[in-house]
């Protein structure tokens, strides 16, 4: 995949998932200090393994994490590195600042109903990953001058799991954490599982920004499921809103924000592969509110750098649009109103747009 810089201006992302993007040779690392065997032995071999190639489902997509995920689920040291990790990525692709969102159950072994990924049961419970990745993005930030924080994820194979996310959301959102979302297979709605409804109400009561995964493979009334019932803020991917005219009349109207993942929704089977029917172009033809995200690089193979190429090469989009869309990133991003105008100032400066003083 072409890395190549089309856009070498500070860049906001809004969507990608910590345990999606984490490095192939700490995977090796970790492997082999815990004395976990891994079908390959170097990174060209392992990424091999790991990266799709080819559009699959997302069903097949989403079985690609158990590859690996078990490396690092329940190690706190793997745990803290990926996350401060992920930051210098960051940071090296231009990104200024960052949301990035995991499920903390899917990484512990103590303190979780149903212990994933057959580990035993061990001492590092959702809570101690959410204090080792706030720990490792807020030493990242540091280090490698890009802000980053955590939106925590619920599963929807997971109900029961739900309002534990969301005490999490509430007990670290000084921390880091700037919101909740929901991710996983969608042809799960959530309207069987009253756990995550009542999950994303506790959440709005509690003032918790919320995002929802909806509308990427699953189909409109999934969105407008998340927007009525889940009072999503943002929807994650969210293309099939186009196949409702009304709805995505509506989405455009409130300036809801689609959180867009290009290269991912060629891959999972959600759009079309031809990037030049992709329903992102629709959205900027609209002037809709949405951006570029990376998703899960290290499935994708991919870094944000090759979606700003693929959008540019293949879907016409201009450096206007690229500065556009990131100011609505901003604009969108969960950080609490000064430090967000902060953001989009900072943003306007780099783009050379001058602010209006008022007179
Ligand atoms: O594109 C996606 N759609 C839905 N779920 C996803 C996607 N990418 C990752 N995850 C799921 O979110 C979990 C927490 O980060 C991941 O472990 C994966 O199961």
């Amino acid at each position: 995949m072409a890395d190549k810089v089309v856009f070498d201006k500070p860049k906001v992302e809004l969507h990608v998932h910590l345990d999606g993007a984490i490095r192939v040779q700490t995977i090796l690392d970790v492997a082999k200090r815990r004395g976990i065997e891994l079908p390959a032995g170097t990174v060209e071999d392992m990424t091999n393994i790991i990266a799709l190639k080819e559009p699959v489902t997302l069903t097949e997509f989403l079985k690609k994490f158990p590859l690996y995920i078990h490396v690092v689920a329940g190690d706190r040291e793997a745990i803290k590195r990926m996350a401060y990790e992920f930051v210098e990525d960051k940071a090296k692709e231009g990104v200024i600042y960052v949301e990035v969102r995991y499920s903390p159950h899917l990484l512990a072994n103590t303190g979780v109903e149903k212990i994933q990924w057959n580990q035993k049961e061990g001492d590092v419970s959702p809570d101690d990953v959410v204090r080792l990745v706030n720990e490792g993005l807020r030493e990242g930030e540091r280090a490698f001058k890009t802000k980053a924080r955590s939106i925590l994820c619920c599963m929807r194979h997971m109900p029961s799991w739900s309002m534990g996310v969301v005490e999490l959301c509430e007990r670290y959102r000084d921390e880091g954490v700037v919101g909740i979302d929901l991710a996983g297979d969608e042809s799960l709605s959530c309207e069987a599982f009253p756990e995550h409804r009542k999950a994303y109400e506790e959440a709005k009561r509690l003032g918790i920004h919320r995002t929802v995964h909806a509308g990427e493979v699953g189909p409109p009334h999934m969105v407008r499921e998340a927007v009525e019932v889940l009072k999503a803020e943002r929807i994650g991917h969210g293309y099939r809103t186009l196949e409702d005219p009304a709805l995505y009349k509506e989405l455009l109207a409130k300036k809801m924000h689609f959180e867009v993942c290009p290269i991912s929704s060629k891959l999972t089977g959600a759009c079309n592969p031809d990037f030049t029917k992709h329903p992102v172009k629709t959205l900027m033809r609209d002037k809709a509110n949405y951006s570029l995200n990376t998703d899960d690089p290290l499935i994708l193979n991919s870094t944000l750098n090759c979606e700003y190429s693929v959008a540019h090469d293949e879907m016409g989009f201009t450096e206007e649009e690229f500065k556009r869309l990131n100011i609505c990133a901003a604009q969108s991003c969960f950080l609490p109103d000064k430090e967000k105008e902060e953001l989009v100032n900072s943003l306007r400066t780099a783009y050379g747009m001058i602010q209006s003083s008022g007179f």
